[in-house]
């Protein structure tokens, strides 16, 4: 499961006191910073509202951009030259790890390989976690694992989640909750087996569990659970719990006194967004903001040779053509004489149309040496296959040049420029062939 090149660190070369959400003492001394590769989520929560592109809010779920693995990398390289007091790396969300594993992994195999001292933590929901991942994040030294548990009474938890989806189908209400408890009290205990710190998050919601998270404490630090962090509800817009009230000081503080007979207690979490960056409640500066935004758009992979890009047009200077219309596609590259300009230099064919999978994983053989494909819309399924073939899917319309200009110089695609394809919403699997689904 580990791959070979990951040397994980010996124990004593990660100094886990650093950790400013585990140590209070580490918080005006240490950062952590939180890389955003986790887009899905495979529950929804009724205080979760998670917010792409936003630069403004500062709460959990809310990122301005999302990496790939490999530009999460790039982008914690150049924190890294820039400042010495990021001691922790965490993935929290903005959607869930464990909706997101490949990705999960493949960051912090990378960030362990590359930074072999830093310590590694992350947060879930428990539902998508396995056995394999948890043995293997312990391989990787990943010291501590957050699950969010917000009830252990299937009545009680079954209010929180607005459904749960496992194994291909969607639990609601209390059968959401039972699946969850049985999820979370399984994942507490994989991550103690394999001696991982574990804390859990409870999110304290008025009226529906603050008289319950007693009971949460003592069940998980029978378990063995370490730390426990009640998190105040922080009512969201657009979410079933927008108009509850925010528990005030007196909830909080029974909250932690009554949680604190059975386990230690955090008091002191910030309530982060996904990308935060930083000493706790540090704001987002203009220039790391800018920072992310141009590490999002290198190529998905930016340590592997692509040196071209693919594109759907009919004549050779727009964007005109759905990837599954495109009968083949123009390979552009830039020109060696003048970094400015770009060359079509080939044209190849598509996949014969039909054959559904195949033909997108055949595309991404075809594409191999290309960063990116540029199209007017593309379906979720090529989208997935050509993601994981590492070439970024662009959804666009208007000049060629200004697709490439934001593939080869980092420059922002025009807003008027960018389309982005939505499914009819009929729960098919939608191959994004122009053609409708019937
Ligand atoms: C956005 S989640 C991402 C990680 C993972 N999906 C999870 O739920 O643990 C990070 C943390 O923020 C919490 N959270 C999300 N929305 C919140 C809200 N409106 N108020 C308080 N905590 C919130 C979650 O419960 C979770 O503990
Ligand atoms: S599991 Fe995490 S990301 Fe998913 S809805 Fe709940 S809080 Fe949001
Ligand atoms: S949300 Fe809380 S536990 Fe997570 S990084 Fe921020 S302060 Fe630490």
């Amino acid at each position: 499961m580990t791959p070979e090149n990951v040397t994980p660190p010996k124990p004593n070369e990660i100094n886990l006191d650093n950790h400013p959400c585990f140590n209070r003492e580490a918080c005006s001394s240490h950062g952590r910073i939180h890389l955003p590769v986790a887009p899905k989520c495979n529950i929804q929560c009724n205080y979760c509202n998670r917010d792409f592109d936003c630069v403004n809010e500062s709460r959990p779920g809310v990122t301005s951009t999302i990496l790939s693995p490999g530009q999460a990398l790039v982008y914690l390289e150049k924190i890294m030259e820039k400042r010495d007091d990021i001691a922790v790396v965490g993935i929290a969300g903005p959607g869930d790890p464990f909706a997101n594993p490949n990705e999960t992994m493949e960051t912090f195999r990378l960030v362990r390989e590359r930074f072999p001292s830093m310590i590694l933590c992350l947060s879930t929901n428990g539902l998508g976690l396995t056995e394999e991942y948890v043995k293997e994040l312990a391989e990787l030294q990943v010291s501590h694992v957050t699950i969010t548990m917000n009830g252990v009474d299937p009545k009680i938890a079954g209010q929180v989640y607005a459904w749960a989806r496992h194994d291909k189908r969607i639990f609601r209400h209390e059968k959401a909750g039972a699946l969850m408890i049985e999820k979370q009290l399984q994942a507490v205990s994989w991550i103690k087996k394999y001696g991982m710190i574990a804390k859990v998050n409870s999110i304290i919601v008025p009226g529906v569990n603050d008289e319950h998270l007693e009971e949460i404490a003592k069940t998980v630090s029978s378990m063995g659970a370490d730390i426990m962090n009640c998190i105040p509800l922080l009512p969201t817009k657009d979410t079933v719990f927008e108009n509850y009230p925010e528990p005030d000081a007196k909830m909080r503080f029974a909250a932690r006194i009554k949680c604190g007979e059975y386990m230690n207690q955090m008091t002191h979490c910030a309530r982060c967004r996904a990308d935060a960056i930083g000493k706790l409640s540090e704001p987002m500066a203009d220039d790391v903001h800018e920072l992310i935004q141009s590490c999002s758009r290198l190529p998905i992979n930016p340590k592997q040779d692509r040196p071209y890009v693919a594109v759907a047009t009919r004549e050779g200077m727009l964007v005109n053509q759905h990837l599954g219309e495109a009968r083949n596609f123009t390979i552009f590259k830039v020109d060696p004489e003048d970094e400015e300009e770009f060359i079509a230099f080939e044209k190849r064919d598509a996949p014969p149309l039909g054959g559904r999978d195949d033909r997108w994983a055949d595309l991404a053989v075809t594409l191999k040496d290309c960063r990116a494909v540029l199209v007017n819309a593309a379906g979720m399924a090529p989208k997935e296959a050509l993601k994981a073939a590492g070439i970024q899917v662009i959804e666009m319309a208007g000049m060629i040049d200004a697709g490439l200009s934001h593939l080869f110089h980092g420059e922002e695609l025009p807003p008027s420029l960018k389309r982005e394809f939505k499914s009819c919403g009929k729960g098919v699997t939608c191959g994004g062939d122009g053609t409708g689904c019937g």
